[in-house]
């Protein structure tokens, strides 16, 4: 596993969830932090697909320094300024722009642009980038798939980060893959629970995403060899 040089991205590589949020409503951006830092999870990615999003980070980051904040839906240079002045310490898109990651780059903001095929490795290893965004994973082809298209990739020590499709059922056997830093997903922070205000219930759903950390971390079962 590199060591990436973002000091964020070290911190996502020890928190290994991070919970997508899509908020509606600016009052439960500190309430659900907290309620998903109280069960154990400490990474969140804010989507910009609510008007909302950039006040929301500005918040958490005021409030629950604690939490590792990433802006998410990240589309443009300008987007990029506004997400490192509201105080996120990473962002992720669901695409590769170059124009996008220079920004981010000029800003010293760490980014991990979204790459689906080999082409967008490509041009996301000239942008310098070393963590990709694997987007949409499990449509795209989930784990199998990566691994075919990472392949040609790994001797430059390229990691990712899969996003879309998972879940507490497949979590584990991506978190148990090498090629993974992190995953993410909006499982966590489901938008009718958090509608619901049931801060609660979303403390549950971080704590069970916590023991499937903890199981990963785990020696794997030792293989079964066929005596026949
Ligand atoms: O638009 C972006 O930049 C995103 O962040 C996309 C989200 O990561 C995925 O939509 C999460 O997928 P689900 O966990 O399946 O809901």
């Amino acid at each position: 596993m590199p060591t990436f040089p973002e000091p964020a991205f070290s911190k996502l590589r020890q928190s290994r969830i991070i919970a997508v949020v899509v908020l509606d409503h600016l009052p439960d951006a500190v309430p659900l932090a907290t309620a998903l830092l109280e069960g154990g999870i400490n990474c969140i990615e804010l989507t910009l697909r609510t008007p909302g999003a950039l006040k929301a980070i500005e918040l958490i980051n005021a409030y629950l320094p604690d939490m590792t904040i990433g802006a998410g839906t990240v589309l443009t240079p300008s987007q990029v300024e506004d997400v490192h002045r509201a105080g996120a310490d990473f962002a992720v898109a669901p695409g590769t722009n170059p124009r996008t990651i220079a920004a981010a780059r000029d800003l010293g903001l760490p980014f991990a642009p979204g790459i689906c095929t080999p082409t967008d490795i490509e041009i996301a290893l000239e942008s310098d980038c070393q963590l990709m965004k694997f987007f949409p994973c499990e449509a795209s082809g989930g784990l199998p798939y990566l691994r075919q298209i990472a392949a040609p990739f790994s001797h430059l020590g390229v990691k990712f980060l899969p996003l879309g499709g998972i879940n507490p059922t497949n979590a584990e056997t991506f978190l148990r893959e090498p090629l993974i830093h992190a995953i993410g997903g909006s499982w966590l922070a489901p938008r009718a629970l958090v509608a619901e205000q049931d801060w609660s219930g979303i403390t549950k759903l971080a704590r069970e995403a916590g023991q499937l950390i903890q199981k990963s971390r785990r020696q794997p079962e030792p293989e079964f060899t066929s005596c026949g």
